[in-house]
C-alpha cells in the first residue's frame, strides 16, 4: 500500500482562500505487504480522513494511493474497513451479517455460508451465529465486524479505533484475537488509535501525526516480539513511549517538570 503526495481538503469553499478545508497535507506512506502500522495523532488532525481516501471513500485533491500496484479510485475489494462502531445491520443475523460482506464475490450460496461459518468459527461466535446485533455484547459486536472484514480476505486492513468503546478486559482479549488473525492471514495492517500504549504493544510500525492539518511527521520502527508488555519491555519502550507522547502533546501544555 502506498500512499504519494496525498492532500485532502474538507467542506466548504468559502475556507479554501486561507487553507482552512485542508485536513491532510503532502502525506507520503509506504507500508510493507504483511506489516501491522499503528497510526497515532491528536484529536482532528486527520487519522479518519486518511484511512477514508485509503478506502476509497474520500477523493483527494491532490495526490494518489496504490493498492497492489493499482491506483484507488473507489472502495477497492482488496481492502477492509473496521469503525469504532460496529456498522452491523441490525435486521440481519451474525450469520447474515458476514455473508453480507461476501455477495460482491458472488460464491453461491453454500461456499458463501461455510465461508461466514468458518470465519465466525475464527473468532469464537460460532455458537451465536444465529443473533441478532443487538443481542450481544460490545466486544462480541466487534468480533462480528473483524469477522465479516477478514471473511473477505482483505490485502490490506484499515482499522479506525476499533477497540476504543470496549472496557480495558475486553480490549485486550480482542488486541490478542487481532494478533492472531493477522500473523494467521498476514494482511496489510493500519491501525489508528489514541492510545500510545495500545499502538506499542500492537505494531510493528508506529507512525505519529502531526496537529491538523495532519501530516506524518515520526515513525518508529518496533522490533520486540508482539504483543509487547510494558512492564517487560524495559527502558526502550518506555522512553519511545515519553517520546511519542511528548510528540502528542499540544505546545504550551502544562508537564510536570514545569513545577520543579
Ligand atoms: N466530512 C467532513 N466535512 C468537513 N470537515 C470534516 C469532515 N470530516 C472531517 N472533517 C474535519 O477534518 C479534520 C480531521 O478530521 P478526522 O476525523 O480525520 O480527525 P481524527 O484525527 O480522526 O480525529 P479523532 O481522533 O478525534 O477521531 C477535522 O478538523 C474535522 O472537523
Amino acid at each position: 500500500m502506498k500512499i504519494e503526495g496525498l492532500t485532502i481538503r474538507h467542506g466548504r469553499s468559502r475556507d479554501r482562500a486561507h487553507g482552512a478545508d485542508i485536513a491532510l497535507r503532502n502525506i507520503d506512506l509506504d507500508l510493507q505487504p504483511g506489516s501491522f502500522t499503528a497510526l497515532i495523532g491528536p484529536s482532528g488532525c486527520g487519522k479518519s480522513t486518511l484511512v477514508n481516501a485509503i478506502a476509497g471513500f474520500t477523493p483527494p485533491a491532490q495526490g494518489r494511493v496504490w493498492i497492489d500496484g493499482a491506483q484507488v479510485h473507489g472502495p477497492p475489494p482488496e481492502v477492509g474497513v473496521v469503525f469504532q462502531q460496529y456498522a452491523l445491520f441490525p435486521w440481519l443475523t451474525v450469520l447474515g451479517n458476514v455473508r453480507f460482506g461476501l455477495k460482491q464475490f458472488r460464491l453461491g450460496r453454500r461456499a458463501e455460508v461455510e465461508r461466514a461459518e468458518a470465519a465466525l468459527a475464527e473468532v469464537g461466535l460460532a455458537e451465536l451465529a444465529h443473533r441478532y446485533p443487538q443481542q450481544l455484547s460490545g466486544g462480541q459486536r466487534q468480533r462480528v465486524a473483524i469477522a465479516r472484514t477478514f471473511a473477505t480476505g482483505p490485502r490490506v486492513l484499515l482499522m479506525d479505533e476499533p477497540f476504543g468503546a470496549l472496557d480495558a478486559q475486553t480490549r485486550v482479549d480482542m488486541q490478542e484475537l487481532l494478533l492472531a488473525l493477522w500473523r494467521k492471514r498476514r494482511a496489510t495492517v493500519l491501525f489508528v488509535t489514541h492510545d500510545v500504549d495500545e499502538a506499542i504493544l500492537l505494531a510493528d510500525h508506529v507512525r505519529v501525526m502531526s496537529h491538523a492539518p495532519g501530516q506524518l511527521v515520526m515513525h518508529y520502527q518496533l522490533t520486540q516480539p508482539r504483543p509487547c508488555k510494558l512492564s517487560r519491555a524495559g527502558r526502550d519502550l518506555l522512553m519511545l513511549r515519553e517520546d511519542i507522547l511528548g510528540l502528542l502533546r499540544p505546545p504550551g501544555t502544562f508537564r510536570p517538570e514545569h513545577l520543579s
